[in-house]
């Protein structure tokens, strides 16, 4: 457990029924990664479809949107519909995509990952390949899951770092390997978003967002699956704390 500093910060939550009653839940590797690889300390943020934006950032020094095996509804980027059957959380959904706005434009540092970069690239208007390995000329993104989890979390491809971005100044690397537990993927690519990182298949796996006041960044892989062990998650956590903790000394004074 790292020395909690002064940071707080957000992670997002996702709803499911559990027996008789609706539930919120968060994947306990989210706040675990903010716990241990970062000074801050995590605290869930209900996805109730709606958030006092203004009340709940100015209490906060960073947001984490996390990973989920829900699927944004696809009306969010006029795609077509889904296929029948396909999960969907419409109240994480309503919660995440005006949040995403108002944390850039109040100058919270924000880290997407998973579907939560995919949220960052719908809330600038973007869209996504809904079912990527039915569009041809991608590889393989989803995971095995008859496979065990330590396997489907494992690494699974490499990515090119784009220079001069912020993932190069945390990693100072032109590629790195990630794992890969995803089905859908950037089709088009957000308004004021700056690619950070491809899949050799010319996937966009990572973007920042150009003009924002502070750290902002969407990486489609989950660097908070085993953070500490693998250095190039460690330092995508390291430079999300930094913006963290700056924040969180300025909004002390
Ligand atoms: N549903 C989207 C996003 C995939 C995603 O976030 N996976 C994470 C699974 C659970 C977790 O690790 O939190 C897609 O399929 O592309």
């Amino acid at each position: 457990m790292s020395e909690v500093g002064l940071a707080v910060v957000g992670v997002t939550a996702c709803n499911q029924q559990l027996g008789l009653h609706p539930f919120n839940i968060v994947g306990e590797k989210y706040l675990l990664a903010i716990a241990d690889a970062t000074q801050a300390w995590p605290l869930v943020i209900p996805s109730l479809g709606h958030c006092p934006a203004e009340v709940v950032l100015s209490r906060l020094d960073g947001i984490l949107f996390t990973g989920s095996p829900s699927n944004i509804e696809p009306h969010h980027f006029d795609g077509p519909a889904s296929e029948a059957g396909t999960h969907h959380d419409p109240k994480r959904d309503a919660t995440t995509l005006p949040l995403i706005h108002a944390a850039i434009k109040a100058g919270v540092p924000v880290l997407g990952i998973c579907r939560g970069f995919q949220e960052m690239n719908v809330a600038f208007g973007g869209s996504l390949h809904q079912r990527l390995h039915e569009v041809g000329g991608f590889i393989e993104h989803r995971e095995d899951k008859t496979a065990p989890v330590e396997e489907q979390y494992g690494l699974s491809h490499e990515v090119k770092i784009e220079p001069g971005g912020l993932l190069h100044d945390a990693w100072g690397r032109s590629s790195a390997e990630v794992n890969s537990v995803h089905t859908q993927g950037v089709d088009r690519l957000g308004v004021g978003l700056r690619p950070e990182a491809y899949a050799n298949d010319g996937l966009i796996e990572a973007f920042s967002v150009k003009d924002a006041k502070n750290f902002a960044l969407g990486v489609q892989w989950h660097p908070e699956w085993k953070v500490l062990d693998n250095a190039f998650y460690t330092a995508v956590f390291k430079a999300f704390n930094e913006a963290c903790q700056h924040r969180a000394a300025s909004r002390v004074k």
